[in-house]
């Protein structure tokens, strides 16, 4: 098969390169670049040395299978036309898609969505929740990382009725590298290390995609208060919620619908009572850790979700996206657990 990545050379097309690289479907690997055309890879990122990862090239986009789009919103959207055109398979990996409607996109993404009619055609790309929709789908909307670790704990509770829909809280916290490889000042070392800030409080734009797919869940217009912070660490994504149980729900209640939803998951892991998931449980693999425990004190129910932004957050997931809609063993070029400690 031959595959494509654009925006090779971030965070994010560094990692479905590595993931690519031991996948075993792929014949021909493109990778494009708006800025380092002509350069080999093993230049840009040198711990691939002799690894023969191939040059890189610009952006005319060659016959392919699949098009993983790993750039800067806005940017995939101008161009995915073009690309289902020439019978590619699209997975954007930034938030082009993800949300159903164009005028919610422009209020929290500051610019008029460049392809809106395309929006019916794309599919949210979380494969524990979606995956027969994405089945044979040639436009993937790869989901932000913070609502992956949201919307997998809450999404089967709230099918079921549950958790009250009046009160969502959402503490959520990422390592650096979900800004990506192009800092600006406020993730420059000395600013983020040894510190640890909120930020986009109340106005963050992965606030619109958690409630679009928790409302979806639940049947009812929902909202959420989601708070996401900067920790001192490379990667990893740690998110608490807080939540209120349905009248008459027990604890077994809500273990029981995800176990019901993740049993036979390969990336979402439930893990036993009094065991809290920690950000070194998912670097740098695919998995996905769950805990929750309802504290009689106050009734409410407290969940703890832990991913690898960089996997089951952006590249990971999108390699398992592509595996789902090529009709192939789910987990190629995903197998392993995180390296430890
Ligand atoms: N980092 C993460 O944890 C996650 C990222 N994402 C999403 O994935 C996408 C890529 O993110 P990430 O890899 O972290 O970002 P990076 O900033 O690390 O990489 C983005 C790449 O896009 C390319 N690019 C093309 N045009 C532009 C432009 N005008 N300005 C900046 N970059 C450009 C660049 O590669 P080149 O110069 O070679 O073209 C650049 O390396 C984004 O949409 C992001 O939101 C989603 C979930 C998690
Ligand atoms: C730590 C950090 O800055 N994280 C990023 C989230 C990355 C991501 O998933 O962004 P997209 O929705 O654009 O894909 C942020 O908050 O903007």
């Amino acid at each position: 098969m031959k595959v494509g990545i654009l925006g090779a050379t971030g965070y994010a097309g560094q990692e479905i390169v590595r993931l690519l690289h031991r996948h075993g479907e792929v014949e021909k690997l493109y990778l494009g670049s708006s800025s380092a055309a002509g350069e080999d890879y093993e230049s840009i990122y040198p711990h691939w040395q002799d690894q023969k990862v191939g040059i890189l090239q610009d952006e005319t986009i060659p016959e392919l299978d699949v098009l993983f789009c790993a750039l800067p919103h806005g940017l995939t959207a101008q161009r995915t036309s073009a690309f289902l055109k020439q019978n590619i398979k699209v997975i954007d990996l930034g938030a082009d898609f993800r949300l159903n409607s164009a005028d919610l996109y422009e209020e929290w993404y500051k610019i008029k969505h460049p392809a809106a009619e395309l929006l019916k055609d794309a599919v949210y790309g979380l494969p524990e929740i979606y995956r027969d929709q994405i089945k044979g789908k040639s436009l993937i909307a790869n989901p932000g990382c913070y609502p992956t670790a949201t919307l997998l704990a809450l999404v089967p509770l709230l099918r079921k009725q549950l958790l009250q829909t009046s009160f969502l809280v959402i503490d959520a916290k990422s390592g650096v590298s979900g800004a990506g490889r192009g800092v600006s000042l406020g993730m420059h070392y000395s600013e983020v290390n040894e510190n640890f800030k909120a930020y986009g409080v109340a106005s963050h734009r992965h606030t619109p995609e958690i409630e679009q797919e928790l409302s979806r869940a639940s049947g009812q217009n929902l909202t959420v208060n989601f708070t996401p912070h900067l920790v001192p660490m490379t990667r990893g994504m740690l998110v608490t919620i807080y939540g209120k149980v349905s009248e008459g729900v027990q604890e077994d209640d809500l273990r029981e619908c995800w176990q019901a939803q993740y049993e036979e998951e390969e990336f979402v892991h439930l893990l036993p009572p009094g065991t809290w998931p920690q950000t070194k449980f998912s670097s740098g693999s695919n998995h996905a850790f769950l805990q929750l425990t309802l504290d009689k004190r106050t009734g409410n129910v407290v969940i703890v979700s832990v991913i690898d932004n960089l996997m089951k957050g952006a590249a990971g997931q999108a390699v398992q996206n592509m595996n789902i809609i090529m009709g192939w063993q789910e987990s190629l070029g995903l197998k392993g657990t995180a390296m430890w400690p």
